[in-house]
């Protein structure tokens, strides 16, 4: 049945370049998102710039820039990036804009309203040195729960937890390096512990990882806590209504931002109704991807606000681990960062994204880059395998029967194999378990490709009576090879589109039970190449950019 799907990635915050960490995320959900529209259903998918915050302000303010220059410069190198690695938004926004801005107010009228939202006076995180309140990110110290040193302010990056900046152990503020003072200001919070019982029976409703919802177990039993949403100024946000210097915490409109991106695109598409998709009960699927670092606002947080605003929440939220290098979080905070431009200037967007794929599970593991590793994955798997099968006999068909394919396959037996192993291959997609789908598809390749070792074409060449067998069998070695694209289509676009080109045909999954017979194709030109040596030289350590 065709399902209506929308489909969200988390929203990069807007401070600085993306890097090929943020990619396994786009890459995963894109890959999903092109394989769900491959089988008919309607997707559309959607993400956004996170536009707000202290960093923000603070960067834009060392670059002598405002922070609407700095967030609009920005927005356009993520877009660039983006498209370089045919990550097909059809809306990418920014938490900086009017439909936000209402969405995010509404909201907190209606939780105001509801008397989930209380003030009160609390003590935080002052750089006495800077004259301002500590963001989340400017603080570090060791985390109250588990005591892992260099924590920051918001949530530790071992054990998950998520606390307030004035429980870390020891801060110590970045901007200034002195160690912090408490100062008394005015804050809002939402009261989360009141959705408890709700959220406990929404995590059991098979939305989450099992090791997410462990996860969310541990963290019910440590007790849920009042949220604060407000910071003070001076702050790069959304005013709070009725108070000059008082702003909304950027991880409340950040969210929001899912809902006003979508709103967004709904006034660029006629057939598009936004309350189809975000009314309460909708029909209507809703899927999140995000990363393991921000589960709790994503499984806490925000299906509590979208109960209380009479929204509908989450059919499913993906979460994935980190991308590594040297067995650290690639960040752009931190020195180990590959940026995403760095990688298209040595390497392509397919590569990438097939070496994520066929590391990608439902478990939430990180990803280490291994440059060797990724070399030989594509050297071995795509061009060996796949792209080797179309050339070892696409001349034949282009020499001697003038690029038509024959009337029959030579050995339906395996054509019917790679027929029946799809059902496995959707399902694997389907679940994000691409590593599996990818495992099955190259040794669906070798077993191609010992075919042609065993039929050997070559040596039929030499005697015109063979030529109908030598027809069936390089027709069959294509059918196969088509049949792989059509599964790879989704992870790598730009090989699938010169195989498209090659082969005279739209790889669509439909087709892969109907065998192509009587088929003119093109001459056959290299569909990609084998990587070199030194195009990986800037994945090696301290050659980072
Ligand atoms: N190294 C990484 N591997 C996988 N996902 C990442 C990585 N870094 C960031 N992300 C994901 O990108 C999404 C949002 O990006 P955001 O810019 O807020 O990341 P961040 O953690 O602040 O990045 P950074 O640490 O580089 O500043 C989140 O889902 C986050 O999990
Ligand atoms: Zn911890």
């Amino acid at each position: 049945m065709k399902k209506r799907i929308l489909v969200t990635c988390a929203f990069p915050y807007a401070n600085g370049s993306l890097h090929i960490g943020h990619f396994l995320e786009h890459i995963q959900a894109d890959i999903w998102v092109r394989y769900k529209k491959m089988r008919g259903h309607e997707v559309w998918f959607i993400c956004a710039d996170d536009a707000h915050g202290t960093p923000i302000m603070l960067k834009s303010q060392s670059l002598k820039m405002s922070p609407e220059s700095f967030i609009s410069d920005i927005y356009k190198d993520h877009v660039n990036d983006l498209e370089k690695f045919n990550i097909n938004y059809d809306n990418y926004y920014s938490t900086h804009s009017s439909e936000n801005s209402y969405f995010l107010k509404k909201i907190y009228h209606i939780l105001d309203k509801k008397g989930l939202i209380q003030t009160r006076n609390i003590f935080q995180l002052f750089d006495n040195t800077k004259r301002v309140f500590l963001p989340d990110r400017f603080v570090k110290g060791a985390c109250p729960i588990c005591h892992t040193k260099d924590q920051y302010g918001d949530h530790c990056e071992v054990c998950g937890s998520s606390y307030s900046a004035v429980e870390l152990i020891k801060p110590v503020s970045m901007l200034s390096g002195n160690c912090p003072i408490l100062k008394k200001s005015l804050h809002f919070f939402f009261n989360l512990p009141y959705f408890e019982s709700m959220l406990r029976s929404w995590v059991m409703s098979g939305v989450l990882q099992a090791s997410v919802v462990k996860k969310l177990d541990e963290w019910f039993k440590l007790g849920l806590r009042e949220w604060d949403i407000s910071r003070d100024s001076p702050y790069f946000g959304f005013n709070i209504p009725g108070f000059l210097d008082k702003y909304f915490y950027v991880w409340l409109d950040a969210p929001i931002g899912y809902i006003s991106t979508f709103k967004n695109l709904c006034t660029q598409r006629n057939n598009l109704n936004f309350l189809d998709f975000w009314k309460k009960n909708s029909e209507c699927e809703l899927y999140q991807f995000i990363g393991k670092d921000i589960v709790y606002f994503h499984s806490l947080f925000w299906p509590s606000i979208l109960e209380a605003s009479n929204f509908r929440k989450p059919t499913k939220i993906f979460v994935h681990g980190h991308v590594t290098i040297n067995g650290l979080k690639l960040s752009k905070s931190r020195g180990d960062c590959i940026l995403a431009k760095n990688w298209i200037k040595n390497l392509d967007s397919d590569s990438l994204r097939y070496y994520y794929a066929s590391k990608l599970s439902s478990k939430i593991q990180d990803i280490e880059v291994n440059a060797k590793h990724f070399l030989y994955k594509i050297n071995s798997d795509v061009v060996n395998k796949i792209v080797n099968l179309a050339s070892r006999v696409s001349s034949f068909i282009n020499i001697y029967f003038n690029n038509e394919l024959s009337s029959r396959i030579d050995d339906l037996a395996l054509y019917k194999r790679f027929v029946t192993s799809s059902s496995y291959i959707e399902k694997m997609l389907e679940n994000c378990e691409f590593n599996s789908a990818i495992s099955m598809v190259i040794s669906l390749a070798d077993i191609a490709n010992s075919y042609v070792d065993n039929k050997k074409p070559w040596n039929l060449t030499k005697n015109i009576k063979n030529s109908n067998t030598l027809h069936d069998i390089c027709t069959t070695v294509l059918n196969l090879f088509r049949i792989l694209m059509t599964w790879l289509k989704p992870v790598m676009p730009d090989l699938a589109k010169n195989s498209e080109k090659f082969l005279n045909i739209k790889l669509e999954w439909a087709n892969i039970c109907i065998p192509l017979l009587n088929h003119k194709i093109s001459i056959f030109k290299a569909l990609r190449h084998r990587i070199e040596d030194k195009q990986i030289k800037f994945l090696l350590p301290n050659n980072f950019e």
